[in-house]
């Protein structure tokens, strides 16, 4: 709930008609500042700890595919599971509370556009995910291509003072259209896009030692 992320009541009502919007206009929304730096810098405090204490596993760095395999490595990041209840994710869990309550509060919004036509009752633990840097970077793909049910993507960048030098932008490639959205996974940035085929997207290769977000899908 709301009141458990500490962010006051007015925060949602800011934020809300700038994610129903830019969702159903680009299919894509980033909101800088999303919870402000004393409370991003405890997420990322406890990011830095799973990390510390071993819980990120690899990211499947070869497919099982063959075809993928030709292309070697698509997968560079690491990752952990969280549902924000462990002892140590209590940062964690206000950001999904917080996540949660918009995601709510703007598939029943009486302008939700296209938004209304899903029912979102469920969504999927938190991903934690780290790119090593050296280069490493997930191939172009779409999160949800064949119907699985996650409909919106919502990714939260907690890394700070991060340089261009530093890569790892997330490209997407909103269908339909010619432009390409380049997102800089900026502390306290936090991202919605379409799950579906509307956004096929890619991470380019990190070299900062570590590169932080945090995934939540939500299912229809
Ligand atoms: O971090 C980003 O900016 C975008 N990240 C992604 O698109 C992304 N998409 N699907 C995954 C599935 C399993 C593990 C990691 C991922 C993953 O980082
Ligand atoms: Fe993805």
């Amino acid at each position: 709930s709301l009141e458990e992320s500490g962010l006051s009541p007015t925060w949602i009502t800011d934020i809300l008609p700038s994610v129903i919007q830019d969702l159903n206009r680009y299919g894509v929304c980033v909101v800088d500042n999303f919870l402000g730096s004393d409370k991003a810098q405890p997420i990322l405090q406890e990011v830095e700890a799973l990390h510390v204490r071993g819980l990120f596993e690899d990211g499947q760095v070869v497919s099982p595919n063959v075809q993928d395999q030709a292309r070697g490595i698509i997968r560079g990041d690491k990752i952990t599971w969280v549902t924000g209840n462990e002892p140590q994710c209590a940062n964690i869990r206000r950001l999904v509370s917080a996540v949660d309550s918009i995601i709510a509060k703007a598939n029943h919004h009486q302008d939700a556009g296209q938004l209304a036509k899903y029912s979102i009752t469920w969504r999927s633990r938190a991903m934690v995910a780290c790119y090593p840097g050296q280069g490493a970077r997930y191939v172009k793909h779409v999160d949800n291509p064949d119907g699985d049910g996650r409909c919106i993507t919502a990714i939260y960048y907690i890394n700070k003072d991060w340089t261009p030098e530093g890569g790892g932008v997330l490209r997407i490639y909103p269908e339909g259209n010619s432009q390409v959205a380049e997102i800089e996974p900026l502390f306290d940035r936090m991202l919605f896009f379409w799950s579906d085929r509307r956004n096929p997207h890619e991470v380019l290769p990190a070299n900062v030692t570590s590169r932080y977000a945090i995934t939540l899908w939500y299912y229809d």
